[in-house]
């Protein structure tokens, strides 16, 4: 399994330093790093707002589970913890798995709770589907089509406009 495409969001602490680290750790995997938008929370209302952004990281050496373990270090790496009483609650980091493709450039799909690909809101979430379509304008959410549909869809109107881009706070190394 080799390429994958990984959202990062961040709503407590220093947000851009989070999305920062997460580009760190998955260091030589990285192959674009998508600019980062300002969000409204999405699921619970009642937090602050996130900075989202899109990574693709390919590895040819890398099975699907093997994305979903560098997710979840890069979470425990900055200090996430799980409140079990809210779901869609704050965090340092969140990485969610998005979409995973094999060395044949095939969509892998997996219908498991401990991982199910596509990630199965993901085309709910404009804070996906908008900075993955800035790196792919020509992209799919396999299973559900063209990101530019998705992410016209009426459903995902209010949080579109509502999001901001956020050119200052761009997630490239200043080296
Ligand atoms: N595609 C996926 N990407 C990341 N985690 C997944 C995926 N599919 C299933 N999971 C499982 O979901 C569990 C909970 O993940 P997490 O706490 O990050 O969820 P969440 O971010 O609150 O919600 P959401 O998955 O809707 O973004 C993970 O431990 C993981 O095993
Ligand atoms: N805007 C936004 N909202 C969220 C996000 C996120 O990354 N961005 N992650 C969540 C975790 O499931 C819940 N809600």
């Amino acid at each position: 399994m080799s390429r994958a495409v990984l959202s990062v969001g961040s709503n407590l602490g220093d947000r851009q330093a989070h999305l920062r680290a997460a580009v760190d750790l998955l260091g030589d995997s990285v192959r674009a790093v998508s600019g980062v938008y300002e969000t409204p929370p999405w699921g619970d209302p009642d937090q602050p707002a996130y900075l989202n952004a899109v990574i693709l990281v390919e590895d040819p050496a890398a099975t699907q589970h093997d994305w979903l373990d560098r997710a979840r270090a890069c979470e425990a790496a900055e200090g996430r913890e799980r409140n079990p009483d809210r779901r869609f609650g704050p965090r340092t980091l969140d990485v969610d798995v998005i979409a995973v493709w094999d060395a044949d450039g095939r969509p892998v799909s997996v219908d498991d709770p401990e991982l199910t690909l596509p990630h199965p809101r993901a085309r709910l979430r404009a804070f996906v589907l908008r900075p993955w379509l800035d790196l792919q304008p020509d992209g799919d959410l396999p299973g559900h089509g063209a990101l530019a549909e998705l992410l016209a869809a009426p459903e995902l109107a209010a949080d579109v406009a509502a999001m901001t881009f956020r050119p200052d706070l761009s997630l490239e190394s200043m080296a």
